[in-house]
């Protein structure tokens, strides 16, 4: 059943509520965002850099959410042991993981640059 626009974007704004309030991993990840955040207002990143940082925080959020849905989802379905299960849970946190490693690389090649210039 179509339900309203407005009521898809709630159901959507809940969830991303409701995984923050219940994953630790997406607090870390939010409280490495505002951290940023505050280092590129001191560092006044220009407008490109700030692009790319907010592509890099879309990314990690969006896969800690996806990584959440995926848990939550293989709880449900296999609460015991199964090698499926394994596999999905653990290719999931892969994905963060490589998101989160690429992110804290390209974010160094940013922020080297900056920190050196006011040495
Ligand atoms: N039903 C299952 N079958 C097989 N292995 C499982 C199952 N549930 C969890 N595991 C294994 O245990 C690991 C930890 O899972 P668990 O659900 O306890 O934590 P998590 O919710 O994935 O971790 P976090 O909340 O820190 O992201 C998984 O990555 C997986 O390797």
């Amino acid at each position: 059943m179509r339900q309203p626009l407005s009521k898809s974007f709630y159901h959507a704004f809940m969830g991303i509520v409701a995984t923050i309030k219940k994953e630790r991993n997406i607090k870390i990840h939010l409280g490495f965002m505002i951290a940023v955040i505050l280092c590129g207002i001191y560092f006044q990143l220009t407008k490109t850099e700030w692009l790319i940082c907010m592509v890099l925080f879309g990314l990690v959020i969006s896969l800690e959410l996806v990584n959440t849905a995926i848990e939550a989802v293989v709880d449900l379905a296999s609460p015991d042991y199964h090698e499926l299960a394994k596999l999905a849970k653990d290719g999931a946190a892969g994905a963060v993981l490589v998101s989160a490693i690429a992110s804290a690389i390209i974010g160094l090649a940013i922020f080297i640059p900056h920190l050196l210039s006011k040495l």
